[in-house]
């Protein structure tokens, strides 16, 4: 079976293929890097297009989807591959060199969830482990073995959104003075003993395993410190799409989009469009999947896309002759590029509307 260009025996079907390739305007001669390679569903479709000038650079920090683009693609004189997070990818002088499209697909792989080796499903059991680069960093298992209860309580509330987050921090510091948490199933199993039944439609351990995958893997951090970098790599014209699947990622991403503050907006409520300088012109507003995929893809479900450019000179398409004016798609022409700030994300229309200065909420605003 092949959806959106997937081969099924990648056992990952890549979401909104289309849509991607759509808004990065894939050119014969161009540049791209693909940041998620993951099991190259995006990145397949995208050197489709590419002609004998063209150049794609893959990333990924897992080494199981290195190694498979190492296979399908490291003998093509096209491709680049490196391992590594995408937080990092101005270091490498070839996407240095610039770039006319990054593509961040975020969150993990099917395959990454389906081997229960690698410790993401609270459905099988592995060693708790948990990290897309198991070189890198701690697992789950460690982090939970010296974190203290408030730290755990606030990685559950916070990228989890688990309203039970101090109940569960109890019982795991509690439960790892007996015995060490070492297993995914014993983890899963001392949440759903914690979580009252009936509270929730999905597992009870669905929101622990979630913020406890984006802590170890510094998630936020790294989509952060990747937007910058593609920021900084991409041509004036370049396109960036971002693919995220948690709230969390998109208001970073939309934010990012909107405008870097260039300092707090003193006494006044909202800050205004002077106290932001332009990073990317929004080309459209949140795109989905459509119900097709969806049904074919459950895991389409929760995409969101977002896209954007650099402004600047030299995007042939939209004929972008200087920041700011021009571009048709986005109806940036209107705003001008001091008011990026308040124009992001509503398919550009102009609307001002508060951004507060830190990415995201701190727990404590949030914690009801
Ligand atoms: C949703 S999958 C990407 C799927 C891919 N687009 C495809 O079509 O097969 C996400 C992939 O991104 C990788 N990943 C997540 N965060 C990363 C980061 N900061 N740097 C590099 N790779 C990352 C994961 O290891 C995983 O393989």
């Amino acid at each position: 079976m092949s959806v959106g260009g997937a081969d099924a025996r990648s056992g990952h079907l890549p979401v909104m293929v289309a849509q991607v390739v759509e808004a990065l305007r894939v050119i014969e001669d161009g540049a791209y890097l693909d940041g998620t390679f993951g099991r190259g569903g995006h990145a397949r479709r995208v050197l489709e297009r590419l002609g004998a000038g063209g150049r794609l650079l893959l990333m990924d920090k897992d080494p199981d989807a290195i190694a498979v683009a190492e296979r399908e693609f490291g003998a093509d004189p096209r491709v680049a591959i490196r391992r590594g997070s995408f937080a990092a990818l101005a270091d490498w002088d070839l996407a240095r060199a610039g770039l006319d499209g990054v593509l961040f697909d975020l969150g993990v792989s099917s395959p990454q969830l389906d081997v229960a080796e690698r410790g993401f499903s609270f459905g099988k059991d592995g060693p708790l482990d948990m990290r897309m680069d198991p070189d890198a960093g701690e697992s789950a298992a460690e982090w939970l073995a010296h974190a203290d209860e408030r730290e755990i309580a606030d990685v559950l509330w916070t990228y989890g959104e688990e309203r039970m987050s101090r109940r569960i921090a109890r019982a795991i510091v509690a439960r790892r003075a007996e015995a060490p948490l070492t297993r995914t199933a014993q983890l899963a199993e001392l949440i759903a003993a914690v979580v009252p039944r009936g509270r929730q439609d999905i597992h009870p351990a669905t929101r622990s395993f979630q913020a406890i995958r984006i802590h170890v893997n510094r998630e936020l951090a790294d989509l952060e410190a990747g937007l910058d970098a593609a920021h900084a790599v991409l041509k004036p014209g370049g396109r960036l799409a971002v693919i995220s699947f948690h709230s969390l990622e998109d208001r970073i991403v939309k934010r990012f989009i909107a405008g870097r503050a260039k300092a707090p907006p003193g006494n006044r409520r909202l800050p205004a469009a002077e106290d932001f300088e332009p990073t990317l012109h929004a080309i459209g507003g949140a795109r989905k999947a459509d119900d097709a995929e969806i049904a074919a893809n459950p895991r389409a479900r929760s995409a969101v896309l977002r896209v954007a450019e650099k402004p600047g000179v030299g995007n042939r398409e939209s004929g972008i002759e200087e920041p700011g004016i021009g571009n048709r798609e986005s109806g940036i022409g209107r705003t001008k590029a001091k008011s990026a700030g308040a124009a992001a994300d509503r398919g550009g229309a102009l609307f001002r509307f508060p951004i507060p200065y830190s990415p995201f909420p701190a727990a404590a605003e949030l914690r009801p």
